[in-house]
C-alpha cells in the first residue's frame, strides 16, 4: 500500500514529505477552501503542492457537464507533470474521464461508494478510483466492508490500463491497517491520522525503556 496525505495544507505537506514515505496527495474543494485560499490562488497552490511532492496530486474540477469538466482538467493537467484530474463518479464525470485519459490525462474518480460506480469509473479509463469508507461510517454502514466489495470487484478484471484504488475518506490509523489487508493500492489518509499511524504505546514505552538503559550505561 501506497501512502497519500489527503490535504490541501503545505506545512503539512511539507512535513509529511519529510518523513520518506509518501507518494503522493489528494486534495478536494472543501480541503482547499480550509486553507483559507480564494479562487484565483488556486492553481498557483496546486503548482506548490505538485512541486513539494514527488508523486501523484488530485485536484478536483467543481464543473457539472462533461465540457466543463474536459476544459478544467486539461487547464489543471497543464499545471505541473503529477497532477491528476479528479471528477465526480458521475454521468458527466464518467464521459469527461473517457476523453481526458484518452488524451493521456490521469483521472482520479472520486465520491465513488458502490461496485458498479468502480466498475464504470474504471471503464471510463479512469487511473484512480476513490472508494469512500468514513462517509459510510458516519451513515452507520460498514464503509470498511464497502471497501473490501469495491477492492475484490476490480481485481477481478483488466480493464486493459492501470487502475489504482485510493481508500478515501479515511478515519484512522485502524482504517489504513484494514485497507491494506484488503489489499487497496493505496490509502489517502489526513495528517493527524497519518501521524497516528507511525505511533504505538509499545513503541513509545520501549523507547523510554532503552534510553533510560543507555543512561545507565553511560553512567558506568
Ligand atoms: O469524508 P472526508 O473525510 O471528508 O473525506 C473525503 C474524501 O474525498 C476525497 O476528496 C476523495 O479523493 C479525499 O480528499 C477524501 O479522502
Amino acid at each position: 500500500m501506497k501512502f497519500f496525505l489527503d490535504t490541501a495544507d503545505l506545512a503539512e505537506i511539507e512535513e509529511a514529505a519529510s518523513w520518506g514515505v509518501l507518494a503522493g496527495v489528494t486534495t478536494n474543494p472543501t480541503l482547499y477552501a480550509r486553507t483559507g485560499g480564494k479562487l484565483a490562488d488556486f492553481h498557483n497552490h496546486i503548482k506548490r503542492i505538485c512541486e513539494i511532492v514527488d508523486g501523484p496530486v488530485s485536484a478536483e474540477s467543481v464543473a457539472m457537464t462533461r465540457d466543463e469538466m474536459i476544459r478544467d482538467g486539461r487547464e489543471l493537467a497543464a499545471l505541473a507533470d503529477n497532477v491528476v484530474v479528479k471528477l465526480p463518479t458521475m454521468i458527466e464525470g464518467l464521459a469527461a474521464t473517457r476523453q481526458l485519459s484518452s488524451e493521456g490525462i490521469p483521472v482520479n474518480m472520486t465520491l465513488c461508494f458502490t461496485v458498479p460506480q468502480a466498475i464504470m469509473a474504471a471503464r471510463a479509463g479512469a487511473r484512480y478510483i476513490s472508494p469512500f469508507v468514513g462517509r459510510f461510517d458516519d451513515i452507520s454502514e460498514n464503509g470498511l466492508a464497502q471497501l473490501e466489495d469495491v477492492v475484490a470487484a476490480v481485481n477481478n478484471y483488466d480493464f486493459g490500463h492501470e487502475v489504482e484504488i485510493i481508500a478515501a475518506s479515511v478515519r484512522s490509523a485502524n482504517h489504513v491497517a484494514q485497507a491494506a489487508l484488503m489489499g487497496a493500492d493505496i490509502a489517502t489518509v489526513p495528517f493527524a491520522a497519518l501521524k497516528k499511524c507511525v505511533q504505538h504505546p509499545l513503541t513509545d514505552r520501549g523507547l523510554d525503556a532503552f534510553l533510560k538503559d543507555w543512561e545507565k550505561v553511560q553512567g558506568a
